[in-house]
């Protein structure tokens, strides 16, 4: 297991946002985070991380690799982040500074982490712009000249670049079009291949959880209602939120919802 969350409550002041979470992922693989707007998927996602402004107060266990990471300081964990865990936002252009290069982006993460030798930075740099199929040239573009598809491209060479064991992926395709979304997430199940980090992936669209997801939690008003295998989610939901919010957006195509078989049957 490299992520386990044990009772996990989240408030904002007098407001709970998240209540008595559990949930375990396990090591390689695509865990997808699924609820309807404002359910708290991001609120709980950026707690992994310790991303949550300072009016929000944690309580419970995140246990990443074993290690607690509530109890971790703001040193720790920017140590952990990049290295050991990673995020991609739906906001890529949040990710970006403006005024600085792609080439820049990549040399200071890396910087940040400990890389000082220049060469070896750039080299480095360069390898991961071409692994996401971005050419040389990229490295001394700045953001505003890329594409959405680039850019996300582009964001997702950073959060690997250290090759993290645990990769955050707000609903990274919500800003593309569906053929550059599609794209992405391609690039993304080949990354991870190749890699072999864990994704936990966060999303509305069913297609995409019923293409790359291998177990699924499914979250309501900041409680996980359901969770478990694609097969038995997709095909045999129990909670009655999962079987609406699978029948408000059906999908296409002949068989299971899962596109598994049937056990038993041919
Ligand atoms: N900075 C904030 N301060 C206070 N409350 C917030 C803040 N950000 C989000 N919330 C509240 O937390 C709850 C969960 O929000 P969150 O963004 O996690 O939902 P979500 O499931 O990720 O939604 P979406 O799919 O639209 O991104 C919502 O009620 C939201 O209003």
């Amino acid at each position: 297991m490299i992520l386990s969350m044990e009772q996990v409550s989240i408030r904002s002041g007098e407001k709970k946002i998240i209540d008595n979470v559990p949930f375990s992922i396990d090591k390689g693989e695509w865990f997808a985070l699924v609820g309807q707007s404002g359910s708290g998927k991001s609120i709980l996602s950026r707690a992994i991380g310790q991303l949550l402004p300072k009016n929000f107060q944690v309580e419970g266990k995140i246990l990443l690799n074993e290690e607690d990471l509530c109890s971790l300081s703001p040193k720790q964990m920017r140590t952990i982040r990049g290295q050991t865990l990673s995020y991609i936002f739906q906001d890529y252009q949040g990710t970006f500074t403006p005024f600085r290069t792609i080439g820049q982006h990549l040399e200071e993460y890396q910087k940040v982490h400990g890389n000082l030798d220049t060469r070896q930075r750039k080299i480095k740099s360069i390898e991961a712009l071409h692994s996401v199929g971005l050419d040389e040239a990229f490295y001394s573009s700045y953001p505003f000249q890329l594409s959405g598809g680039q850019l996300q491209r582009a964001s997702i060479a950073i959060a690997l670049l250290l090759s993290p064991d645990l990769l955050i992926a707000d609903e990274i395709t919500t800003a593309l079009d569906s053929v550059s979304g599609h794209r992405i997430l391609e690039l993304l199940a080949k990354k991870q291949k190749e890699i072999g980090c864990t994704i936990l992936f966060i999303t509305h669209d069913w297609r995409h959880v019923r293409r790359y997801a291998d177990r699924i939690a499914i979250m309501k008003d900041g409680v996980i209602v359901e969770s478990g295998g694609k097969h038995r989610i997709l095909d045999h939901p129990k909670h009655a939120y999962t079987k609406q919010l699978i029948h408000a957006t059906p999908i296409l195509g002949k068989g299971l919802l899962s596109g598994l078989q049937e056990v038993g049957k041919e």
